[in-house]
Formats: structure tokens, sequence, C-alpha cells
């Protein structure tokens, strides 16, 4: 097995990629392990460099050294290709994949990671690109696409921008009019704050929107909230954040949660959908369940997390 590492110089604030690539180094240069690290230049260049580094048809393991848009990168670069795996050292600023896993720490240990195993691990499809972790629509989509309205502005961080872009769309219509088809039979129509259909738990670093997903289920969750007052939004998102929005009990009329399988999302207009955090725009998309399709390489000593207690969903 042949151990590629690409490494992302830009995701989180491009501070832990130095000591990866030493690390690395320092782990493998004397063992017997068949290695490469390569610093990507673009999205488009992970996607080149890896079909070049397939068609040799060695078995490899491409570890995405970077946040959830890296990683991204590398499973849609990968899938179709028998002699690649996936892997993962979280380094970038959100890294909510590896949240849906115990002993995280161990991604960041070279020598776990060499030592890994491959596991069948589930993806969500939608139009030609698989998600790994979670698709959402509404407010939360609207902040990261104008994010880039504040970039410009010097001296504010990267949160800055997103706060600011926050309070931007909280000036604007909340409420996307939507009509949702769950398993080609279940329909929802409504105004919808926000949606997401998710393979793994938690998105935007760490909002743990779907507490009951996992990620070797076979299954989506789908977790939808109704369009509410600026003033309940509050009130609303620390629950949110914190994976406690299923059970409690003031919510309960304005929180839509289903397993399912397939997912249908239609607007009148089209609307800014963000996939693994890449923001795209559509009017109509199409979600789908594919279990076990990612080869996904676990570092020794790391575990997918164990199955959820059971909460009382709608
Ligand atoms: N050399 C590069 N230059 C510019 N962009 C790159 C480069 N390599 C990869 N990318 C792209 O950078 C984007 C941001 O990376 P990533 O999402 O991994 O970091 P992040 O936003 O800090 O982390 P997270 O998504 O977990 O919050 C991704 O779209 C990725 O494809």
């Amino acid at each position: 097995m042949k151990h590629i590492f690409i490494i992302n110089p830009i995701a989180g604030k491009g501070k832990l990629q130095e000591n990866i690539e030493k690390s690395i180094h320092h782990e493998l240069k004397t063992k017997k392990v068949d290695y490469e690290v390569y610093f990507s230049k673009s999205k488009d260049d992970i996607k080149t460099y890896i079909t070049n580094k397939c068609g040799d048809n060695m078995q490899s393991v491409f570890y995405a050294c970077g946040g959830d848009g890296t990683l991204h990168e590398v499973v849609n670069a990968c899938i179709g290709f028998e002699n690649a795996y996936i892997g993962v050292i979280p380094c970038g600023s959100g890294n909510d994949f590896v949240k849906n896993f115990d002993n995280r720490d161990y991604f960041h240990y070279i020598d776990s990671q060499v030592n890994g195993k491959a596991i069948n691990l589930d993806l969500i499809k939608v139009k030609d690109k698989y998600t790994v972790s979670v698709c959402n629509i509404g407010f939360d989509a609207d902040a990261a696409f104008s994010m880039h309205k504040f970039k410009k502005i010097p001296f504010i961080t990267g949160s800055g921008c997103y706060i600011m872009s926050v309070i931007y769309n909280l000036s604007k219509k909340l409420g996307k009019e939507l009509e949702v088809i769950i398993d080609k039979d279940e329909v929802l129509k409504g105004s919808f704050l926000l949606g997401v259909v998710a393979n793994g738990h938690s998105y935007g670093g760490g909002y743990k929107c779907a507490p009951l997903a996992e990620i070797n289920d076979g299954i989506m969750d789908l977790c939808f909230v109704s369009n509410i007052s600026r003033v309940k939004i509050l009130s609303v998102l620390g629950s949110y954040k914190e994976g406690t929005h299923l059970t409690n009990e003031k919510l309960k009329d304005i929180i839509t949660y289903k397993k399912c399988k397939h997912v249908k999302i239609k607007s009148k207009e089209p609307i800014n959908i963000c996939i693994d955090g890449e923001n795209f725009i559509h009017d109509e998309i199409e979600l789908e369940a594919v279990k076990d399709i990612l080869k996904f390489w676990i570092p020794e000593g790391v575990r997918v997390q164990a199955e959820k207690s059971v909460y009382t969903t709608q």
C-alpha cells in the first residue's frame, strides 16, 4: 500500500500544515513505508493529481490533509477507482466529518494512520457529486454565500466575516418556499428558515444539526426548521448547535426530522446550496443515500461513533 498525503496549504489558517509535513517525514522516512507528500495547488489540481496517480494501478491511500472541503475534493476524485482508499488528517477550520468518530486524536498520529485499515462508509449522491458530511440550504447557506462581500474589509478575520454575513442576511427576507419530497412519497411544503440533508451529524464547525445521523447506516437524516421570527432564531440556534433541538419541547412544532434514502427539494427560484461547505446554486436537487461506497482508511485506534440513543422524532 502506498500512502499519499495531499496537503491543502490554505485549509484552516494554514498553521498546522507545516507540522503535519514534518511529522510525516519524521515518522516514515526511516520506516519501510512507501509514501509521498503533495501540496495541492488548487481545488481542480487535487482531481488532476489523484486521477494521474490512480492510473498506475497501485493500491494507495490518499489522505486529505485539510478540512471538509479538501476531503470532499479527494473523495470525489477517488470515487470509481478500485485501487484508491481515502484517509483524512484534519487541519481545516471546521473538520466536521471526523466528529463522527471516537478517539479522534489518532487522526493526527502518522503511525496510527499508516497502520489503519479500510472500512466502508456511506455518502450522499447529489447531482454528479458525492457529499461526505452535510448538504444545507436556507439562512446559513445564504450567510456562507455572502461572506465574500466582507472579505475585502481590512482586519476582519474569517469568523468576523461570517458574523457580518449572518447580520447582513438577518436584515433580508427570511424563509425559503420549498417543496421537499421524502422517499418519493411524503411531501413537506412551506417556508423554511433552513434545512439539512445529512450523512454525518455536524456541519459549520460543530452545529449538531442531525444528532441521530450515522455514517454507516445507509440512511440520510433530514432536518428542516420552519420559518420563525428573528427574535426566536436566537433561542433556537443554541439548541441546534448542541444537537438538543429534537428533544426540546419548545421547538417540536418547528422541527421536522426524518430518516430517509431519497430526497427531492424544489424551489420556484434558484437558491444557494452548500455541499460540504462548497457553494452551488440550483432550483431543484435530488439527494440519494449510497451505502458503503466510501472506501475509508480508518486510523488504528479510531472507531465510528456508536449508535445514538433514540430520540423522539416526528
Ligand atoms: N492550494 C490550494 N489553493 C486554493 N484552494 C485550495 C487549494 N487546495 C485545495 N483548495 C480548496 O480550498 C478550499 C478550502 O479548504 P477546506 O474546506 O478543506 O478548509 P477549511 O474551509 O478551513 O475547512 P472546513 O471545510 O473543515 O471548515 C476547498 O474548496 C479546497 O478544495
